[in-house]
This record gives C-alpha cells, sequence and structure tokens, in this order.
C-alpha cells in the first residue's frame, strides 16, 4: 500500500483548515490521518509490546482488536469505506505475497503526534475537544463498536488474483468495527529507499522478538522485493496512511485489499495512535473485506493509472471489471460529476457567493452517490454532510447546521468510530454548532442568502393530531419529513408552504 495519500484530501481543504490549536508536534514521528508538521526526519518507531500481554480481542500477543460475533449492537445506515489516502509516496511498491501467521502479534506505542485530521471539519482555532463518549449524544442511531471484542470475525484467505485477503467470517454490519491496531512501525514516505533501507533495519532490530516476528509474516520470501532495498520496498508495499506525510505498517490491515467500491474504511486515529478499520456496509459472511487505495470517486482510467502508479499492479475488482460495458461508462460518468460536484461545493468563493447553488449541489452529490454506490459509501456521504454544514455555517444559519452537523457525526461516526478524532469534533459542535471554524464567514448582505433560505417552515399546520385517524397521521408524518428534506437543503417547491 504505498504512496497513501491525503485523506480525503481536496483542493478546498487545505491544512489551514486544521484548528491551531490540534497541530502538535512531537520531534519524531507523527499521527494524524493526513496533515504534517514537520517530522523528525527519519526517526522510525519501532513498537514495544504491551507491556500488560495480549488482551481479548488482539491477535495472539498483539494489539489488534477485533469484532466480536457475539456482540450485537443495532445498526443502521452507516459508514463506508474510502479512500485512506495520502499522495506522496513511493512510485514503486511492491505486493508481497506470503503467507502470514495469523496468531503473530501486532505491537507497540508509536510517539504521537496528534494532528486534527479533519479535512473537511471547520473547527475554531483553541476550540476545546470533548473527552469522547461511548455513545454520541442524541444519536438515535449510534454506530456500534466492538472494542472490547475477542474473537477475529474475519480470516485471511487467499484472494483469486490478489494474493492474502481478509474475508469475513461471519456477516459484519454496516458500521461495524472490525479491527483496530497499533502499526508495527512507521516510517517518513518521503525517505528515498537507500535511507529507509538503513533506517527500518535499525528499527527492526531494535523490535522485540514478537514484533519482528510479525514484520516477518507480512512476506515470507524476495519475491516483489528490491534485492538492495528489500525492507524498504516491503515497507512501503504495506505502508497506510498514518500521521501526516507518514506511513504505518500493520500486522493485519496492511493486508487488506483494494476494491474501487470498497465495503471498509481504514482510518488513523492519531490520539490513540492507531489505525481502525470499520465495515462501511454490510459484508455477508464468506465476503472479502476490502478497502480503496485510491480515491476511488474518480472514473476507471485515472483510478487505473493512479493504481498502477502507486502501487504497481493492476485493479481487477469488480467495478473495475465493467470497463467497456454500458454500465462502466455509466459509473465513468457518475464518478466524474460527483468528483466535479465535490470540487464545486469545498470551493470558498462559491460558497459564499453562490451558497444556493452549492447546497443544490450537496444534494446532488448524495443522490448521485447513493446511485452509483447501492451499497452506500457512507464516508463519501458522510463528506457531503460536512460540505452542507460549511456551507451553511459560513452564512451561519443555525437550523440547517444543527441538522448536518449531526448527519455528519453519525456517519462519520459509523466509517471511523465514535474515538475518532474529527467524529469528536464533531460531537462538540452537535452541542454548540457555532463552534464551526467557518462559523459567519460570510458577512456580505449581499450574498443572498438570507433572502432564499428563510427560517425553517413549520412543516404541518396547527390541526389537532387526536382528530386524524392513524393513517391520516402516518401522512402526515411523511409529509412533514419530506418538507424538512426539502428545507433542509433549499429546495424551493410551492408544496413547502403546505
Ligand atoms: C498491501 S498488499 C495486500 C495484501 C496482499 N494481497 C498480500 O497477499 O500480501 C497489496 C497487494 O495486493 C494485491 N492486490 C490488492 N488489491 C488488488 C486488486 N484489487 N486487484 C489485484 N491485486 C490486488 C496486489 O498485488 C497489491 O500489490
Amino acid at each position: 500500500m504505498a504512496k497513501p495519500k491525503k485523506r480525503r484530501a481536496t483542493a478546498t481543504n487545505p491544512a489551514a483548515d486544521v484548528p491551531k490549536a490540534k497541530r502538535r508536534k512531537t520531534g519524531s514521528v507523527q499521527h494524524g490521518a493526513s496533515r504534517v508538521s514537520t517530522p523528525d526526519p527519519g526517526v522510525l518507531a519501532p513498537q514495544p509490546p504491551d507491556s500488560d500481554g495480549p488482551k481479548s480481542g488482539q491477535i495472539a500477543g498483539g494489539d489488534a482488536q477485533f469484532a466480536s460475533p457475539t456482540e450485537s449492537p443495532t445498526t443502521s445506515p452507516t459508514g463506508n469505506a474510502a479512500e485512506s489516502t495520502q499522495q506522496n509516496q513511493d512510485p514503486n511498491p511492491r505486493p508481497a505475497r506470503l503467507k502470514r501467521d495469523s496468531t503473530a502479534s501486532s505491537s507497540g506505542t508509536p510517539s504521537t503526534t496528534s494532528l486534527s485530521i479533519s479535512s473537511l471539519l471547520n473547527f475554531k482555532v483553541g476550540a476545546k475537544l470533548p473527552t469522547p463518549t461511548s455513545q454520541p449524544s442524541e444519536d438515535p442511531d449510534p454506530a456500534p463498536t466492538n472494542r472490547d471484542a475477542t474473537q477475529p470475525i474475519f480470516e485471511f484467505t487467499t484472494v483469486e488474483g490478489k494474493g492474502r485477503g481478509l474475508i469475513a467470517r461471519i456477516a459484519i454490519r454496516i458500521g461495524q468495527c472490525i479491527v483496530e491496531e497499533k502499526p508495527l512501525l512507521q516510517y517518513p514516505l518521503d525517505k528515498q529507499l537507500p535511507d529507509l533501507q538503513e533506517e527500518i533495519e535499525k528499527t527492526i532490530d531494535a523490535m522485540p522478538d514478537a514484533t519482528k516476528e510479525e514484520w516477518q509474516s507480512l512476506t515470507l520470501g524476495d519475491q516483489g522485493l528490491d534485492i538492495e532495498h528489500p525492507m524498504a520496498t516491503m515497507a512501503k508495499a504495506f505502508a497506510l496512511p498514518s500521521a501526516h506525510g507518514f506511513g504505518a505498517v500493520f500486522s493485519t490491515i496492511s493486508l487488506v485489499n483494494h476494491h474501487c467500491s470498497p465495503n471498509a474504511h481504514y482510518n488513523w486515529d492519531a490520539e490513540r495512535g492507531v489505525g481502525t478499520l470499520y465495515s462501511g456496509h454490510k459484508i455477508e459472511a464468506g465476503k472479502e473485506i476490502t478497502v480503496s487505495y485510491v480515491d476511488y470517486r474518480e472514473p476507471y482510467h485515472r483510478r487505473w493509472r493512479a493504481v498502477k502508479r502507486r502501487f504497481d499492479f493492476e485493479c481487477n475488482c469488480d467495478t473495475c471489471q465493467l470497463v467497456g460495458s454500458e454500465a462502466g461508462q455509466l459509473s465513468d460518468g457518475r464518478r466524474t460529476l460527483i468528483q466535479r460536484l465535490f470540487e464545486g461545493v469545498r470551493n470558498e468563493q462559491r460558497i459564499k457567493e453562490m451558497s444556493g447553488q452549492c447546497l443544490d449541489d450537496c444534494h446532488d452529490l448524495m443522490e448521485i452517490l447513493k446511485q452509483e454506490f447501492p451499497n452506500p459509501a457512507w464516508i463519501l456521504l458522510a463528506e457531503t454532510c460536512s460540505d452542507a454544514l460549511r456551507v451553511v455555517a459560513t452564512h451561519s444559519d443555525t437550523d440547517r447546521a444543527v441538522e448536518f452537523v449531526k448527519r455528519a457525526h453519525r456517519s462519520f461516526a459509523k466509517c471511523e468510530g465514535l474515538q475518532a478524532e474529527h467524529v469528536a469534533e464533531l460531537e462538540m459542535m452537535m452541542k454548540d454548532v457555532t463552534g464551526h471554524k467557518g462559523w459567519g464567514a460570510c458577512c456580505d448582505m449581499k450574498c443572498g442568502y438570507r433572502d432564499r433560505f428563510g427560517a425553517r417552515p413549520s412543516a404541518v399546520g396547527e390541526m389537532d393530531e387526536e382528530r386524524l385517524s392513524k393513517k391520516e397521521r402516518k401522512e402526515r408524518r411523511e409529509r412533514g419529513k419530506q418538507l424538512g428534506e426539502l428545507w433542509l437543503w433549499g429546495i424551493e417547491q410551492s408544496s413547502c408552504t403546505t
């Protein structure tokens, strides 16, 4: 998984969005899914074994924690998958195709620095993060967590045309934590192979035996490895983005294969220094668990090139196999549109001057995403809610912001867990939405926002509900819901005035 690129990197989500309070630094390895502060070059972080020994749910001796088949929190639509991406990576990642001992341990606590990873969420500088609670407040449909689980819900199997992969042993619910684990090691992605080789050798030498074994079990031979820099090429092949500009190699998560319509989502949790893998939608027993190594919103040819250039293989996933067919053309058309819409709704000038259009576009995005990913790409839906939140926050529209922040929180929580940094930020915003970094950024009374978006209309009349039949009450509620949706997205319809 060499060359991870920035998570959710977009032209309109610059590092400047990151709250200053969260741009902490340490002298060495840095953690945080996508933003870099200045890393101390060349510091690799060997991961010492947990002093407490293996915990339940870990791969023996290690820190990977799995969801338990016995745990069954309620689930609902949620979070999927996306790109875990970072762009400054190695050009020649090589796949390693060797068996691994699934009982080996992962380990270690990297020295951490925390950076805000919320490329889509803008929080005011100096805002204090809440301590994440076990359940999101006011979330009627909380994301399941399985962090204390005891049994793996997947197994490692050979997958045709891909080498090893993770297969669901049992049905996995939407938004379920599949695994979270500490990395075996981390390294700066911009290191050149000779330097990296040297540093990784030192790091491995310093590893406890159990960790060393896990590292070795990732690959059992030299196949695909650069003879002069075998360790470095191996690290590049298995790295996922961790702190900005750094890659992390995991005992388990690094073995998840790529798909252009993935069903799981990888995230780096900077606060805790762990990688997490959450299911993006229901995964049936026997199905492969996949993530996307690249920005899968792109059409086929761009994805193909990105995978080839950064990871040096040709994707054979179901979505890529549509190429040349009508379905493939439709998919490409939708993804091209999805990309354009994302770009448009993140353009600050446009948010200020064409807020109505931006909100419309967010609404269209939701619809197209649902068409393109019938198994919902929840991470993309979550991002869309965040984008809509930014639009309405810019214009100090509290009513809509409250709604979007709830939706974004719920979707992100299911993709990345309640403890993820920006999920915690959203949770705090749910208490005070004016804490959004962009709150009130547009003070221009000529922007037209107020003309177009009025206050929330009362969805239904004053009629006494008790006089209605059950059926009428139900219809009325449905109608109210529809009107609420139209209002939320600023969609003008005469029926709104019912
Ligand atoms: C990080 S490794 C994943 C684990 C790997 N399957 C193994 O056995 O070590 C990435 C490699 O897996 C293979 N792979 C992953 N996803 C694939 C896909 N969609 N199509 C073809 N090969 C894939 C490629 O060889 C790639 O270089």
